[in-house]
């Protein structure tokens, strides 16, 4: 990597070796920006980095890490915390898992847990304090729309991606008063291998949106310094609605009392 002093903070992209990280990894090495890639099949990796520095003339750091793995995750964290060029984490790394809840496996779900939410707050708490003490720089969470409202076979992968809304709108209220940029994007169904990793046909979709437009859109929304974006939401004003519903719903919880509904009669 560059030791050159550079205007355009190094991007740290987790699963990079594919998908929607892969063309984010692009798409940042257009704008210039030195990458460092992780996932665990480095040669892929390695390919994706020898062809877009040859291309874009950027720097690219291959990572190779299992993030379910502690001592992976551990040392992708460190370079998080150490490395002040990186000034932009995308937390994209994932996996889908589809099934009836009653045969989900005890390892699948630790799994599945352990990557699309442990390892994303992980690495959002390791890059954090730097970010804040630079007072600025971005983490960008991808979520999806699975985690907006429970789905037949996709339970616990929902609850994973609605954990990553809430911890990103968690990190808004935390981080943009200190400068930092926290976004969270929910893709729905989009043409990449995750279908085919967690054995689905993702042509037996209605519907799929190709990955190059998931990304640019997302990127809009990351220029427009937008909280959450939803690229596949057609109707913007029903996640204001959504989001107000909620707050609203709020101010009606009275802590002191249960509800008269609640209320034993006498
Ligand atoms: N495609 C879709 O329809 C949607 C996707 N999403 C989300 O988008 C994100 C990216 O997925 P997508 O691009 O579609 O799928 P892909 O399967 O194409 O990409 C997943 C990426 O994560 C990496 N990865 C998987 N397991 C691990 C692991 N244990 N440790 C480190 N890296 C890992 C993979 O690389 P490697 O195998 O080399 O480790 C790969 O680079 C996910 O968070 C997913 O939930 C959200 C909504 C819809
Ligand atoms: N990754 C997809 C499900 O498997 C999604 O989030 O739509």
């Amino acid at each position: 990597m560059s030791t050159q002093p550079t205007l355009r903070p190094a991007v740290l992209i987790t699963g990079a070796s594919s998908g929607i990280g892969a063309v984010y990894a692009e798409r940042f090495a257009r704008r210039g920006h030195d990458l460092v890639l992780v996932a665990r099949d480095k040669s892929r990796l390695d390919a994706l980095a020898a062809r877009l520095s040859e291309t874009h003339g950027v720097k690219i750091d291959v990572l190779q890490a299992d993030l379910t793995q502690p001592a992976d995750l551990e040392a992708v964290e460190a370079r998080l915390r150490s490395d002040a060029r990186i000034g932009v984490l995308i937390n994209n790394a994932g996996m889908a898992q589809t099934g009836a809840f009653v045969q989900q496996g005890a390892q699948a779900i630790d799994t599945l847990i352990d990557l699309n939410t442990t390892a994303v707050t992980r690495l959002a708490a390791a890059i954090a304090p730097r970010l804040v003490e630079a007072g600025a720089g971005s983490i960008v969470n991808i979520g999806s729309v699975v985690g907006l409202a429970p789905e037949l076979g996709m339970t616990v992968y929902g609850a994973t991606k609605a954990f990553v809304l809430f911890l990103s709108q968690g990190l808004q209220l935390e981080l943009s008063p200190k400068g930092i940029y926290v976004q969270a994007v929910l893709p729905a169904a989009t043409r990449t291998e995750i279908w085919e990793r967690a054995g689905m046909d993702v042509n037996s979709l209605p519907e799929v949106m190709d990955v190059e437009e998931l990304v640019d859109a997302a990127l809009i929304g990351y220029d427009r310094r937008e909280p959450v974006t939803i690229p596949p939401l057609h109707v913007a004003a029903r996640w204001d609605a959504l989001d107000g519903a909620r707050q609203g719903l709020l101010s009606d919880i009275r802590q002191a009392h249960a509800a008269e509904r609640y209320q034993a009669k006498a």
